[in-house]
């Protein structure tokens, strides 16, 4: 097992990406520690679903942008399962808008949630890692959209190139305390967050047509990459980000 005993906090547990990603991690070992907002019953389940896998979960609701929420997060997962080895940044919003109308309420929660809510999760994750003393490994959901734009996502894409760009300077920051910072970069996945602009065919159908694997991609995708890089596999890669995406990047003509 990849995660033997190790704890593992993850945020966006409830749904998506961080639902199946804290349901892998468990089967390979772990104990886990859900972060989510307004989804209990994803939560509540998720957690139910670890605990028949033979580990331990807890779930703990908060909203990331608030900075208090980390830190509660990390006291409270670490007090329940005793440590805090792995920690996941994957919680995130994409409410898809116009750029030339954006109201300025949806461009500053998607900031808050997805970049500051990024910042204040890895920092209070990073200083209960320094307070055990013994390494650990973060690894934060960017996206393929750290790297190229879309037309309704101009409030989005900066928020993931800041995600990216924040995993590096951890990893240089925080490597003299054994801790390893890395992103893993989701193409296109059928989760809750595209449920809506994906539910247009003509969108569907072209975004499909990008990816030379042939498919949108599945939350269970993810799950793999991220656990092997918060792994000891992984033990030598920090500051590093793995395209998931089918190929979709590459894929110019
Ligand atoms: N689905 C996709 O195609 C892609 C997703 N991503 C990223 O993956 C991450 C997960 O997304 P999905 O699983 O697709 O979305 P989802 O909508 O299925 O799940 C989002 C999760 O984030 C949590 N969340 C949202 N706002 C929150 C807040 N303010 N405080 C605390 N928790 C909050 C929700 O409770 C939920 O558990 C996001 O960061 C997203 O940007 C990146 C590239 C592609
Ligand atoms: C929400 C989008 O469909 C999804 O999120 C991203 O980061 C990529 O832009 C994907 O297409």
């Amino acid at each position: 097992m990849l995660l033997a005993d190790k704890t593992l906090f993850i945020t966006g547990g409830s749904a998506g990406i961080g639902r199946a990603t804290a349901l892998a991690a468990a089967r390979q070992g772990a104990d886990i520690a859900i972060h989510y907002l307004g989804h209990d019953e994803g939560a509540h389940s998720a957690v139910a679903e670890i605990e028949q896998i033979g580990r331990r979960a807890i779930a703990i609701e908060g909203d990331v942008s608030d900075p208090a929420s980390a830190r509660r997060f990390v006291e409270e997962g670490t007090a329940a399962l005793g440590a805090l080895d792995i920690f996941v940044n994957n919680a995130g919003i994409c409410p898809f808008h116009a750029f030339l109308d954006m109201p300025g309420e949806v461009f500053e929660r998607t900031m808050n949630v997805n970049l500051h809510g990024a910042f204040y999760m890895v920092q209070a994750a990073a200083n209960q890692m320094v307070r055990q003393g013994k390494g650990g490994a973060i690894v934060a959901v960017s996206s393929i959209s750290a790297l190229v734009g879309g037309e309704y996502q101009s409030h989005y894409t900066p928020t993931k190139a800041g995600v990216h760009s924040l995993m590096q300077s951890a990893a240089i920051a925080l490597g003299r305390h054994g801790i390893r910072c890395n992103s893993v970069m989701p193409g296109t996945i059928l989760t809750d967050i595209n449920k809506e602009d994906l539910a247009d065919a003509a969108k569907r159908q072209y975004m499909e047509g990008r990816i030379p694997l042939g498919r949108l991609g599945e939350p269970d995708d993810l799950a793999g990459p991220i656990i092997f890089l918060a792994s000891d596999l992984a033990r030598y890669v920090t500051g590093a980000s793995l395209l998931v995406d089918g190929g979709m990047f590459v894929n110019l003509q």
